[in-house]
């Protein structure tokens, strides 16, 4: 299980600080995938990181904690709190990052990529027995084992993709952060990564969080979902609930403006554009480009409201 505490992430640059996540509070629960969406800069990539602790200058955690609930080698409940989550990478939780290309090494064969981070953080094995169990783990996620001598380059991006799953998800960690795993990728593509993943969340009954800006990713393969905008966590929920009663009015106009079979009608982006994170305003972050905002949503923050089980929004709409 992962667990975050009201966690506030900033980006430290000259200027000032760039609040990229704002009281982040949520659970990602055992066997379930979880779904984080949100247009483009309202801090998704930046969670993630959180979540994997990879906190590095410019960017910094300024309140807040982020907790990894994992068992250790003799089957005892451990907790991984921010600071020490890099001790259970890959083994309890592993990270795939966006753009599969820029992450692999382009001058090492796969094979190498394989037995570096294994052996790096599962200590080293003999050579025969690891490669044995890796070619065995790609045939059952229907991979070729031929992928092993390739370079990342003599790949196709989905299969660049795919191998970084399996890289990830080799050790049978009982958490996987999947950052935009289907973009830049055609349709018939992405419906075999989102077919892998789920396949693998299945076999390892783990947990699974995907980020993606795409709502046809969420709507296909996520359990529950959480909605992001300017940096906070405005909704979250089970994801049929948030497509069929969502609750916030962003949420509410995000579902609206996606394509529906037999539905002809004009679809209309969000008008107007988020706030910046340099300066976020007081009050709801959403009220300017709210039809619904009263004086009292640009002045106070919402506190999160329970709208069903395990549905709650952060809107002064819903009190
Ligand atoms: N290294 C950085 N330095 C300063 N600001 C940054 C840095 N990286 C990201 N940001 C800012 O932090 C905010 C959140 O960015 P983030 O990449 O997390 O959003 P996102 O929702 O993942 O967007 P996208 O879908 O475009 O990747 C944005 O305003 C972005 O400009």
């Amino acid at each position: 299980m992962l667990k975050l505490n009201q966690v506030s992430a900033q980006y430290n640059i000259l200027t000032g600080y760039v609040k990229a996540v704002d009281k982040v509070d949520f659970e990602v629960r055992k066997n379930e995938i979880f779904g984080i969406a949100g247009e483009s800069g309202c801090g998704k990539s930046t969670l993630l990181k959180v979540m994997y602790d990879l906190i590095n200058y410019p960017l910094e955690i300024a309140s807040g904690s982020v907790e990894v609930h994992a068992t250790d080698r003799k089957g005892l409940p451990v907790i991984y709190r921010n600071g020490e989550i890099h001790k259970s990478w890959w083994k309890d939780i592993s990270y795939v990052p966006q753009g599969a290309m820029h992450v692999m090494n382009p001058v090492t064969r796969v094979r190498n990529q394989f037995f570096d981070t294994i052996s790096k953080f599962h200590g080293v094995k003999n050579k025969k027995t690891l490669e044995h169990e890796i070619t065995e783990y790609l045939r059952e996620l229907e991979l070729p084992p031929d992928v092993l001598k390739a370079y990342p380059h003599q790949l196709s991006g989905g299969m660049r993709q795919r191998v970084l799953i399996a890289l990830a998800t080799f050790l049978h960690p009982s958490i996987v952060l999947a950052d935009e795993p289907t973009t830049a990728l055609d349709v018939v593509v992405q419906r075999g990564i989102l077919t892998m993943l789920s396949q693998v969340q299945k076999k390892l009954k783990n947990s699974m969080v995907i980020v993606s800006h795409d709502m046809g990713v969420h709507y296909q393969i996520t359990n529950r979902m959480g909605i992001m905008y300017a940096g906070q966590m405005i909704e979250v929920g089970p994801t049929d609930r948030i497509f069929n009663e969502p609750q916030h009015p962003y949420t509410k106009m995000l579902i609206n403006a996606l394509p529906r079979i037999g539905d002809n009608s004009q679809k209309e982006g969000i008008p107007g554009t988020p706030p910046s994170l340099k300066n976020p305003p007081a009050g709801c972050r959403f009220a300017a480009r709210c039809p619904h905002a009263t004086e009292l949503c640009r002045l106070v923050e919402p506190d999160r409201v329970n709208v069903g089980e395990g549905h709650y929004a952060s809107c002064h709409l819903l009190n």
